[in-house]
């Protein structure tokens, strides 16, 4: 049994990191260095004695943010790692064991998730370095939407651009959707059905799942598609872009910022890409903070009710993420705007402490409500651990 697997996940703004036993319920060490690039950028984790600890990292980028994870880490002896990665493209559809060729094949993609795949490569790079000998493994986002039959992965594009140069509609957050479906099979009655589930962190995506199996989900070909996040808008009119281009004079990487950095909760409220700030913010009448609130709401609805054509049957809603699992008020006002599902929040249930294992938030009859908090590490290391194990001699 390989045991610790360490997992490496290099997002676009944090690196988080767990060194994952092989017994689920085992305590693990973790961390995150939260705001890189920023001033106040900082590591908050538990040591490898199980004490909490803070660390300021003022203008920490990547490499310096993974350099003292490392140093940290250093007598923790994992044996393998298990590294998020975001984007598979049409090749990789399964986890993956890292190699030179694998990583040409990956920077290759580099452009189809630009905020993410970048800090994912040199999160590996630098990991590699510093544990020459250690098995390292690509879990991809996109390997849980393997399964969408054509209509849900298709454009309405010409096929030629689908069959040689792969655009298609890939979907994300996929560690996190397997993860939650998994815990819903075990923690619902109804077990393996249908179900919707609302990730919503600072990225955000809905998926479908029936089975156990993704058979849509609101992300696209990038990142982008999709629900309001934190900076990135989500779908737009795709003639936004040769409009802005036109009556701007807007470069593609001008119309990139905007849609990544600059959009979402944070364009829409012109103070914070946070929810708890926003939240704070609209309390105290702010109309920007209301409004932003109140767009995202709306659109994690609408994307549930047409996600819902894709199912057969359906069992119930899970909301994940920081967002999905803390702002209750969130989570009521996407069930108010869906009452043709025929769901009941508990109202006390919703506003109470789910606690680390996740709730039930229904009052009984229709489907059933949860909340199930993220676990792509979990994921991520159980992956890594099956590859492994499987292809050693
Ligand atoms: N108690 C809370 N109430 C409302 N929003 C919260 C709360 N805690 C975290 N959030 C929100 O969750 C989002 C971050 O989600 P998270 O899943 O941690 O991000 P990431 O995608 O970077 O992993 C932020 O918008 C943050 O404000
Ligand atoms: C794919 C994606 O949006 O990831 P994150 O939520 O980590 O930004
Ligand atoms: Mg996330």
């Amino acid at each position: 049994m390989l045991d610790p697997i360490l997992v490496i996940n290099c997002g676009s703004s944090s690196l988080k990191y767990a060194l994952v036993p092989a017994e689920p319920d085992a305590p693990r060490l973790s961390g995150l260095v939260e705001r890189l690039g920023g001033v106040d950028a900082r590591l908050v984790g538990t040591d490898t004695r199980g004490a909490t600890f803070a660390e300021a990292m003022p203008g920490a980028d990547h490499r310096q943010a993974l350099a003292t994870v490392l140093t940290r880490l250093e007598g923790a002896a994992p044996l393998a790692v298990g590294h998020r990665v975001v984007h598979g493209g049409e090749r990789f559809v399964a986890a993956t064991r890292l190699d030179d060729g694998v990583l040409r094949a990956l920077d290759a993609l580099r452009e189809l998730a630009p905020l993410h795949l970048p800090a994912n490569l040199a999160g590996i790079a630098a990991t590699r370095r510093h544990y020459p000998g250690l098995p390292q493994v690509a879990v991809f986002d996109t390997a849980f939407h393997r399964t969408l039959p054509p209509r849900a992965y298709r454009y309405a594009l010409p096929e030629s651009l689908y069959r040689r140069h792969g655009i298609r509609r890939y979907g994300f957050h996929g560690s996190n959707h397997a993860h939650v479906s998994r815990r819903l099979a075990t923690l619902s009655g109804t077990g393996n059905g249908g179900w919707l589930i609302a990730h919503l962190g600072n990225g955000c995506s809905a998926c479908a799942v029936w089975q156990g199996e993704s058979v849509d989900t609101s992300m696209g070909l990038t990142p982008l598609e999709g629900l309001v996040m934190g900076t990135r808008s989500g779908d737009v009119d795709p003639g936004l872009h040769s409009h802005l281009a036109r009556r701007l004079g807007w470069s593609l990487a001008r119309i990139d910022r905007l849609l990544y950095h600059e959009s979402g909760l944070l364009g829409l409220s012109g103070l914070s890409h946070d929810m708890r700030r926003l939240e704070q913010a609209a309390a105290e009448h702010h109309e920007g903070a209301r409004l932003a609130i109140e767009v995202f709401c709306y659109r994690v609805a609408k994307a549930l009710a047409a996600l819902s054509c894709a199912l057969p049957r359906l069992d119930g809603i899970a909301f994940t993420g920081g967002i999905g699992e803390h702002a209750a008020a969130v989570r009521a006002s996407v069930i108010a705007q869906l009452p043709h599902f025929g769901a009941r929040l508990d109202a006390a249930a919703n506003a109470g402490t789910v606690g680390g294992r996740g709730g039930r938030i229904d009052a009984g009859r229709g489907p059933e409500l949860w909340v199930i908090p993220a676990d792509e590490e979990a994921q991520i290391a159980a992956e890594t651990r099956r590859l492994l194990e499987t292809s050693q001699p």
